[in-house]
């Protein structure tokens, strides 16, 4: 079944126990994160003292999207609270490095590329990830439209898993709702990450539900 991971940049700060409750009682298999620093994008969000807030209060995985610069200096907190985290590889000098400090962590290492960087630039170190995001908006905010381009990338690193004989998840991040997420599971991709289709939704359930079902036609 496709995985539904709602973003919670969507999701209303004034009450984001109530909204991270709610999205795990819709179904939701992940909770995404999603981390920025004025640097590597043009926003702030969340830090890892907001992250280590929410654990507590959710069985629901943490998957921390960190879109920031210089990050093996804050994977250690986030690895407190997260169980996936995911790199930028433009963000990384050391990408190799950077996925195995995550996982000496014991969390599972994920690697993200933005729409404009071809799939070649993470294919030799697909053996180290547990997953693999494929942006399909540039990073730094949400409700922006799927960008259609980024398509053929998720067949290729499908088929590069099925031709190496790995496993990791693939993951779309950007635009996705009822329209684009079957456009995804096409292709290859095994979670949704979904902001603002689920949560400027009132029903959250409805929401995921459709998106879910979608991705399965
Ligand atoms: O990482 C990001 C944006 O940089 C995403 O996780 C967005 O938060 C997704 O939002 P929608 O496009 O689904 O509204
Ligand atoms: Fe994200």
């Amino acid at each position: 079944m496709t995985k539904i991971a709602p973003s919670i940049l969507s999701a209303d700060f004034a009450k984001l126990g109530e909204e991270i409750k709610e999205v795990e009682q819709a179904g939701a298999d992940y909770i995404h994160v999603d981390v920025m620093d004025g640097h590597f994008v043009p926003n702030i969000t969340i830090g890892p003292l907001i992250a280590d807030a929410i654990k507590p209060i959710t069985d629901v995985p943490l998957d921390v999207h960190l879109m920031i610069e210089n990050p093996d200096v804050y994977i250690p907190q986030f690895a407190k609270s997260a169980s996936i985290i995911t790199v930028h590889q433009e963000a990384c000098v050391h990408l190799h490095r950077t996925l195995q400090l995550i996982r000496s962590h014991d969390v599972k290492p994920g690697v993200v590329i933005n729409p404009g960087t071809p799939a070649e630039a993470i294919k030799p170190i697909l053996t180290e990830v547990d997953l693999v995001l494929l942006m399909t908006v540039n990073p730094g905010f949400g409700g922006q439209s799927f960008i259609h381009e980024v398509v053929p990338k998720i067949a290729q690193i499908a088929a590069w898993r099925e031709e190496m004989n790995l496993d990791f998840e693939i993951e779309i991040d950007g635009g996705v709702n009822e329209e684009t997420a079957p456009i995804c599971t096409e292709n290859g991709a095994d979670v949704l990450v979904a902001g603002s289709a689920i949560f400027n939704q009132s029903d959250r359930k409805e929401a995921i539900d459709q998106i879910r079902k979608s991705a399965e036609k």
